[in-house]
């Protein structure tokens, strides 16, 4: 280990303490049962938890799978999955909590996952466990609360689903993984209350672990701070290594690290967040540190420090790139003014002190990061807290003295790196093999409300939960409403500039901190194998900036009403639905008033993930298909009326027919239940005439129009697709006299057709298991799709049942249904189903359909097969803003690879 250079006396690494995670009454918020489905398989334990009762071990699937999971049926499920960092002022809990309901495997997905062995020759392994993992704060000075919330989830006893609670058994000696000073403090404590032993581990060891694991593991854990501008990384998984982490405790460790479990302690200094918060108590009235570090943002430093324009004359020091306002001499102002302490403003004190010590901390880790050739440094650690002002000075430093070489990066997760690293201390979780694709971040319902400060108890039920909303109804109305936003503040590249106007503008950021969401564990999801390029693919079209925002704020809280409406009719209108659809406009205008305070509270964000929390914000109050009548109304009638289009369509040409059919898709993509110009429409006319007119729109040239091409490309006889894969929208006629007599063209040419659907309900987007019903419906009127379906097995599927044997299966599959592996309107092909995913191998086209999945989202992504995007644009600002267009415009956007 290097020798410290900060002075005399070694710092002592002191404990990591952060803001930022979710606070326990909000992650307790959590609905169970919403995540997607997940494998089940084992778990190996660490050398200090119960070893594996392998007794009456069997494997669950077939016996010629590879990697077959296997079930152990007397193994109990007393796995620890809750690790500690007891800090000075905070106990960080991460924990991992199984899916509540163990997938169901219905027909439909068992039925495909045989027929996708076809495709790719084996059945994949999923060597994760799927779940999600929880970040909980608690104060360090209520420990009792955080005792009292572990043993009410019996977290230390692997949970309250878990079978040796369920059977009440009392395994002894359970070991949890514990970090930070507490661990030996209160290691009595522990045992005495939940009869556990703590297993401490190294500090550094853990900040490490959780560092690394989260810069490979999540897609934008990393950001910049500049001048009030917070910006995300993406972090390029194979160029990790070595880095420079800064944790700023009560003291200050730099560790360099050059890979897992690689690193050394390099340097560190003994100013940090302790001398902070010791000066500021002695020199003003504080009692915590949150309270001096909210006083800095009313702070002017300019009273007490040294500028260079104070000795310049006002001047700037060109010469040498230092502005006017640059601190010269950190307090230095003060010997010269003759005044006592109680003369200085508190604000400004602490600004100066905040100062100080973040340009200090920017300055040495910079000096390190010289020292040892590296480029990136990563501050964490409680000091940091997501403060604009520290990390902005932080930045200034390193950018300054490496004139823009290296680059100071935060951590969203940073209050949790200890906790994080004593998780993955135990030693096999199975984490260590996942990828940025199997991770989905949600918000529950709680995060909008989630600042500096712990309240409330933990809660467990939905019931409890929507009291617990209901309180925060009552008196959190000023959470709710929006915050006035201006310019974001700067301290100035030019140094460090007097912030001028504070206080509103930095309060999220200072205040709230980041939050964090909970992380799900989703094995069975995958990079789309046909992207043409996974790392710069970026799923939104459209930045969801600080316009962008406000405009759509306004029209998700428009259209509110109605989906409250549509969601209480969607079960039964009950009394109790009510009071979901209460709760659940609550708690997503709160989402929404969040977003607008901090667009990137929730980390990068855009208009796809804005939409999926609307989804995912109903599925957390009991809502799982709003629009289901409608949808079924729309395809009993479109059912009605496909013979005829069908009999239409066969009358035609093979040119006119494709022009038929590709108009036919574009006019049927209006029912649209989530665009308010569409639903204007509906309560005027009925679905047909609606249809009707929409045909009698499609003039060409559309706005975007390559059918041309796309047409010659369908006319090449010597050279026909082999596979489409057919991504589909809305149910009703979007679906049943748009998609599928398109999808009866590919399979009349011989082509293979996957057709693609979302894996959860979405608006009125049809799911892949309400499709097999209506191709079933659909092929009691066409010889080509009763072929291909029943060929396929999706009439058995659907009609009746699984059928036998794998044995029996043809060697290609004219017609199949995969689903998607989302529950939103957009489609991110950066975490697809597996069963996406394999049905992906040979395929030479990608048609993708409907605003979400090719206009917000995919408009640019670039495939390593052909793409065809065909969507109506439903919404006037966006036509005008993508394409310069008008509202009902089409887009016929046609992509050969070659
Ligand atoms: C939610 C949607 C993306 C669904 O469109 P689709 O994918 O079904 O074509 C779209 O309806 C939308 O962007 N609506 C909001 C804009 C508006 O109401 O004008
Ligand atoms: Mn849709």
């Amino acid at each position: 280990m290097a020798a410290n250079n900060s002075g005399s006396e070694p710092p002592i690494p002191e404990d990591d303490e952060g803001l930022g995670g979710v606070t326990h009454e909000e992650e307790a918020a959590e609905a169970k049962g919403k995540a997607p489905a997940a494998s089940t398989t084992t778990m190996n334990r660490s050398g200090s938890r119960p070893q594996l009762d392998l007794s009456g071990a069997a494997i669950h699937g077939t016996l010629e799978d590879r990697n077959p999971t296997i079930l152990l049926p007397n193994q109990s499920d007393d796995i620890s999955h809750l690790a500690l960092d007891i800090g000075g002022s905070l106990i960080k809990l991460v924990y991992f909590s199984r899916h509540a309901d163990q997938p169901t495997e219905d027909k439909r997905k068992l039925s495909t996952k045989r027929r996708l062995e076809i495709f790719t020759g084996a059945r994949r392994s999923y060597p994760v466990l799927g779940g999600r993992l929880h970040f909980v704060k608690f104060e360090t000075g209520k420990l009792n609360e955080c005792l009292d919330f572990i043993s009410s989830k019996q977290l230390h006893r692997g949970g309250v689903d878990s079978p040796s609670w369920r059977s009440g058994a009392q395994p002894d000696n359970i070991v949890i993984k514990a970090t930070g000073g507490g661990a030996f403090k209160y290691a009595d404590l522990f045992k005495e209350r939940l009869g556990v032993s703590l297993e401490k581990e190294d500090e550094m060891d853990c900040l490490v672990a959780g560092a690394n694991f989260l810069l490979k593991a999540i897609r934008h854990e990393a950001f910049t701070h500049m001048d009030g501008q917070k910006e995300y990384v993406q972090i390029d998984q194979n160029d990790l290594f070595p880095y420079l982490l800064v944790n700023v405790g009560s003291g200050v460790s730099i560790i360099k690290v050059d890979g897992h479990g690689k690193f050394q302690r390099v340097s560190g200094t003994n100013v940090g967040g302790g001398t902070y918060w010791g000066l500021g108590r002695l020199m003003t009235e504080c009692k915590s540190f949150d309270e001096l570090l909210e006083l800095s943002q009313r702070g002017d430093n300019s009273t007490i420090d040294m500028l260079v324009g104070d000795i310049y004359g006002g001047l700037d020091y060109s010469k040498i790139g230092l502005s006017a306002s640059t601190i010269a001499s950190s307090f230095g102002k003060t010997i010269s003014d003759n005044k006592e302490l109680s003369d200085y403003r508190p604000e400004d004190i602490s600004l100066s002190l905040l100062r100080m010590i973040s340009y200090n901390i920017g300055q040495i880790s910079y000096l390190n990061a010289l020292r040892y050739g590296l480029k990136r440094i990563f501050f964490g650690g409680f000091f940091i807290r997501g403060h604009a002002y520290t990390m902005d000075t932080i930045s200034f430093a390193v950018h300054f003295w490496s004139k823009g070489e290296a680059k100071a990066m935060f951590l969203r997760h940073e209050g949790f790196l200890g906790a994080l690293g004593a998780f993955m201390s135990y030693e096999k979780h199975g984490l260590d093999d996942l990828s940025a694709h199997h991770l989905v971040e949600r918000f529950p319902m709680g995060a909008p409300y989630v600042g500096g400060k712990i309240h409330g108890p933990p809660l467990g039920d939905l019931n409890e939960k929507i009291s617990w909303m209901e309180k925060f109804v009552q008196k959190g109305t000023q959470i709710t409403a929006p915050v006035p936003m201006g310019a974001p503040a700067t301290t100035g590249m030019g140094g460090f500039e007097r912030p001028t106007s504070k206080g509103d503008i930095l309060r999220s950021d200072a205040s709230a901190a980041l939050n964090v969401g909970v992380l799900h564990l989703v094995p069975s999801l995958d990079v789309f194998p046909l992207l043409e390029d996974p790392k710069t693919y970026e799923p939104n079209t459209i930045d969801l900036d600080h316009d962008e925002f406000k405009y759509w704020f306004t029209i998700l809280s428009d259209h509110l009403p109605d989906l409250v409406e549509k969601a209480v009719a969607s079960e039964g209108g009950t009394d109790d639905a009510k009071r979901r659809g209460d709760a659940f406009a609550h708690a997503f205008s709160a989402h929404l008033a969040r977003l607008t305070e901090e667009p990137a509270a929730y980390g990068k964000f855009g208009l796809a993930n804005l939409l999926e929390l609307r989804e995912e914000c109903l599925r957390e109050f009991q809502f799982f298909d709003a629009y289901v009548s409608i949808k079924q109304r729309e395809n009993e009638a479109s059912l009605a009326v496909l013979p005829d289009l069908l009999m239409e369509l066969d009358s035609m040409d093979e040119e006119d027919r494709l022009l038929a059919l590709i108009e036919g898709v574009l006019a049927a993509n209006i029912f649209d239940w989530g665009s308010k110009a569409c639903v204007d429409l509906y309560n005027q006319g009925t679905i047909i005439e609606i249809y009707r007119m929409s045909r009698k729109k499609m003039q060409r040239p559309w706005r975007i129009d390559n059918f041309d091409t796309f047409k010659s490309r369908m006319l090449k006889k010597d050279q026909p697709y082999k596979r489409a894969l057919i991504s589909v929208d809305n149910a009703g006629a979007d679906v049943v006299l748009g998609m599928l007599p398109l999808a009866r063209e590919f399979l009349r040419r011989g082509v293979e057709v996957v057709l693609v659907a979302n894996s959860l309900p979405a608006l009125n987007d049809i799911t892949a298991n309400e499709l097999p019903e209506i191709v079933a419906e659909a092929a009691k009127h066409c010889g080509i799709l009763r072929k291909a379906a029943e060929a396929g097995g999706l009439i058995v599927d659907a009609m009746a049942g699984i059928q036998g044997d794998a044995k029996d299966e043809p060697a290609s599959v004219p017609l199949m249904v995969v689903e998607n592996g989302c529950g939103s309107p957009c489609i991110d092909f950066r975490q697809v189903s597996s069963e996406l995913a394999a049905a992906a191998k040979d395929a030479d086209l990608l048609i993708l359909e409907g605003m979400g999945r090719s206009l917000h989202t995919n408009l640019n992504a670039r495939f390593k097969c052909d793409a065809l995007k065909l969507a109506m644009v439903k919404n006037q600002r966006l036509a005008e803003k993508l394409f310069n267009g008008n509202i009902y415009d089409c887009i016929c956007k046609f992509e050969p690879v070659s």
